[in-house]
């Protein structure tokens, strides 16, 4: 499941047209796959009408209009800006008219069942012109059922900027692979149910969505002579006398995720609250100084998190300097996300922002962040050498070598004070039970999203929490183990 831009679309359409598939086959497989792909949704004593653009979207409606009039369905095909300007799209519309199917004029006293907004695509500038408005306008107000071709009309492809009249779609059927607009904000809430339709040209892209079928082919399987040894010496530094409960969470989400061992630095007074929790770990109650100073040493941690329920401090910020020259991969979340610089080292760096430190951080708003949500992860994971995991719907998962990932599982109930801590406990875990880095944070974050989808498939999404994760994840990590 592939994510491509407009500018890739454009390029890989060129090198297709080089290699001699023309630009005219690949409109008749969109077409042909179109129509395959969204006949299952519709009966035909239903009335269609597909508004084709001047652009090769409105090529694509023209095609699938010819599918669906061959198969017996009622559609009128309309040109609300004027016929076709490209040259395929022209050369379309000449087949059409050939197998002797009519183009029929706009006419706002026809009502219709469903209505193909194959207007503008990935070539769409925004805003939407004023003729353009009128006619969308009366498209709503027929309260049919809308199916959009490639992205909803009015919404940009690349960015998650919206125009104000923009087609809100029941369905979207998107072309060789998702726009990075279908994990963007607004746009996301402006394509309906989401397909991605083939039409034959090779999947290549840095982007691409997390899916259970990668989670379970990067599952660990442990050797039956295993030992705690293998799986992290982990050093969790959270929890205070406000937050202890953010401690507890990390904590017992990294013992159920499988670390081999875990020492919790915190106050007295925070202990006192795990331990009961997650009897398995250890404690250290040191300063952020005396953790500078020696146990780094004495101890031979193998990976370390930091920040859960910690307030951002001068001394913490001497603590992150000093495990950042450990050579060990390290989380850092929460109070520990702050601007600075990191080394190029060989170990992971992993930040978790959620939208509002993100926004800290670039010193942007957190609209102009939910709207570049993808581009803006990739840039600064190349550019600082991290792995960044921007969290909220759709989390982006970004990589220093330019790659990265959108995860698709998880729902509103996340949405709640402690799942960001479960899953750096989890990030902590998973990073040493995988020697695949790639593979160990995106599997942390999809299996995160599983525990709350399925809670919400038995219970209200109001009621998870985040001491949840604990009890749900030995069923769902379970499902991923191969026989
Ligand atoms: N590889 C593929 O995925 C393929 C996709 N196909 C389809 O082609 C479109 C992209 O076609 P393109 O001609 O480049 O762009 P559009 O059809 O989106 O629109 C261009 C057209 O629209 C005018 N325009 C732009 N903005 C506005 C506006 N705000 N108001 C009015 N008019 C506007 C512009 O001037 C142009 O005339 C892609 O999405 C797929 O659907 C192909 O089938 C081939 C392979
Ligand atoms: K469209």
């Amino acid at each position: 499941m592939y994510i491509y831009t407009s500018e890739q679309i454009k390029a890989a359409d060129q090198l297709a047209e080089k290699r001699g598939m023309s630009t005219f086959s690949l409109m008749e497989n969109a077409g042909c796959g179109l129509y395959h792909a969204i006949c299952p949704y519709l009966s035909t004593n239903q009335k269609l009408l597909i508004a084709s653009g001047k652009g090769n979207n409105g090529g694509d409606g023209i095609v699938l209009a010819r599918y669906l009039k061959m198969a017996g369905f009622e559609v009128d095909l309309i040109f609300p800006l004027g016929e076709p300007k490209t040259g395929v799209a022209k050369q379309h519309l000449h087949y059409y008219e050939q197998c002797g199917f009519p183009v029929e004029e706009w006419n706002p006293n026809q009502t219709y069942d469903v209505i193909v907004d194959a207007l503008l695509g990935v070539g769409a500038i925004l805003p939407l012109q004023e003729s353009l408005v009128e006619w969308i306008k009366w498209m709503k107000s027929m309260k049919a059922t809308i199916i959009s071709i490639d992205v909803p009309t009015g919404i940009s492809s690349n960015s998650g900027v919206v125009d104000q009249n923009a087609i809100k779609a029941d369905y979207t059927f998107s072309l060789h692979g998702y726009k990075p607009s279908r994990f963007l904000f607004p746009s996301s809430h402006f394509y309906g149910q989401v397909e991605v339709v083939d039409i034959g040209l090779p999947q290549k892209s840095n982007w691409r969505v997390w899916t259970e079928k990668d989670v379970q082919k990067s599952w660990v399987k442990r050797e039956t002579n295993a030992h705690k040894g293998l799986f992290g010496t982990g050093l969790l530094i959270a929890g205070s006398h406000e937050m202890p409960g953010s401690a507890a969470l990390a904590a017992s989400s990294a013992m159920r995720f499988g670390i081999g061992k875990l020492t919790v630095n915190t106050t007295q007074h925070a202990s006192a609250i795990i331990g009961p929790i997650v009897p398995e770990v250890t404690f250290l109650y040191h300063t952020y100084e005396e953790l500078v100073r020696s146990e780094w040493k004495n101890r031979r941690f193998t990976c370390a998190a930091i920040g859960p329920g910690l307030d951002p401090t001068d001394d913490l910020e001497k603590l992150v300097t000093y495990l950042l020259k450990q050579n060990v991969p390290l989380i850092l979340d929460a109070g520990a996300i702050q601007s600075r610089s990191y080394p190029r080292g060989e170990k992971p760096i992993i930040l978790t922002p959620h939208p509002g430190e993100f926004s800290r951080l670039l010193q942007l708003s957190t609209k102009e962040i939910q709207e570049n949500r993808i581009e803006l992860a990739s840039e600064y994971a190349v550019t600082h050498h991290v792995i960044l995991i921007l969290k909220g719907e759709y989390t982006v998962i970004a990589f220093p070598d330019g790659t990265g990932y959108i995860n698709t599982t998880g729902n509103a109930s996340l949405a709640k004070g402690g799942s960001g801590d479960a899953l750096t406990g989890m990030l902590l875990a998973s990073i040493e039970g995988n020697d695949c880095v790639k593979a160990a944070v995106l599997n942390a974050v999809y299996i995160h999203g599983v525990c709350s989808d399925e809670w919400v498939r038995k219970y209200s999404e109001h009621t998870f929490v985040s001491s949840d994760f604990s009890s749900l994840l030995p069923m769902i990590c379970k499902s991923f183990e191969k026989e």
